[in-house]
């Protein structure tokens, strides 16, 4: 069944658009089996659950990077995320994620470095309006002259972001690069990604673990367990965050309760059984999920 927000009206062309999606990395079982999500044109859309719960790969899948079934099964902007190169390659569908390495090549087991300036990270994005340019590189604060490899993670977090933003986006998938921000950076970006969705109609998926006043930025909310889309929802109609303090409580709440029903399996089998599920339970490589704390 399709999950859609409840505020896109039937004629409306979704942003993001996912149909009865399989996928599984290669030899692996599949992560999502029968995965179906819309999102509407110029929402801000959370996208949430416990590690290993499948959002990296759901929003690399939405960026194109891996071809998913037919043409028609992951569509955005009413083309196929991965066969319709256009949309990367224009900027209409903006990806960032994972974090950058201070190294850029190696010789045998030799790191590399290179000394490269933010200015010409920066200056080298092709196609860019200069006011943009301009507002981005003082709302993220950054120092033309820095040396890539020789400044700080959240330093070079705020080049990387700056890159990715260049482009007025249309869809833009992002995947917890605020973590290395400090608190006024993080904000700030924040306001300018809400100006971005309700001036331009864009569309962001963030998938996150931190809540800190996502409250009243994000307009919905997507709940992943292992594949699985549990809830989509207008977080005004959240009827959770209306008896909790913060977003953190509610979603908290249903990761713990996700560990609550694993836990529980073990008790309703035989004592050979239990004895065995308790013995792998101790192990740290007893589930994916649990997995994902080790990579
Ligand atoms: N390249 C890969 N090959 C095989 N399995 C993978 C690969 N990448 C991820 N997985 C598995 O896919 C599942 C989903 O991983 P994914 O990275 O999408 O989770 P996530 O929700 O983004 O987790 P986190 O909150 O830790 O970032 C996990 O079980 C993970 O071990």
């Amino acid at each position: 069944m399709v999950q859609q927000f409840e505020n896109v009206s039937p004629n409306s062309s979704s942003s993001i658009k996912v149909q009865a999606m399989q996928f599984a990395y290669p030899g692996q079982p599949p992560i999502f089996a029968d995965f179906s999500l819309e999102i509407a044109p110029g929402s801000r859309c959370l996208l949430v659950g416990a590690n290993g719960s499948g959002k990296t790969t759901l929003l690399k899948i939405l960026a194109g990077k891996h071809m998913v079934g037919g043409r028609d099964v992951v569509q955005v902007l009413n083309s196929s995320a991965f066969h319709d190169t256009h949309l990367v390659c224009g900027g209409d569908l903006a990806y960032l994620g994972g974090s950058w390495s201070k190294t850029i090549g190696c010789a045998g087991d030799v790191p590399l470095q290179g000394d490269i300036s933010a200015e010409q990270m920066i200056f080298g994005v092709e196609g860019t309006d200069p006011d943009r340019r301009e507002k981005l590189v003082e709302l993220l604060d950054i120092d033309l002259q820095w040396r890539m490899h020789k400044v700080s993670d959240g330093q070079r977090r705020r080049v990387q972001i700056c890159m990715g933003l260049l482009h007025p986006f249309k869809v833009l998938l992002l995947d917890e690069v605020t973590v290395d921000l400090d608190v006024v950076a993080r904000m700030d970006l924040l306001e300018f990604l809400k100006e971005e969705c309700d001036q331009r109609g864009a569309t962001i998926v963030y998938a996150t673990h931190i809540f800190d006043g996502l409250e009243t930025w994000a307009t919905h909310l997507a709940y992943i367990q292992e594949g699985e889309l549990r809830r989509v929802e207008k977080l005004s109609e959240l009827h959770e965050l209306k008896s909790s303090t913060n977003l953190l409580s509610v979603v908290e709440s249903w990761l713990r309760s996700e560990t609550k029903l694993e836990k529980k399996k073990p008790v309703t089998t035989t004592n050979t059984h239990t004895q065995k599920s308790s013995g792998f339970d101790a192990s740290p490589f007893r589930s994916s999920r649990h997995m994902a704390y080790y990579r």
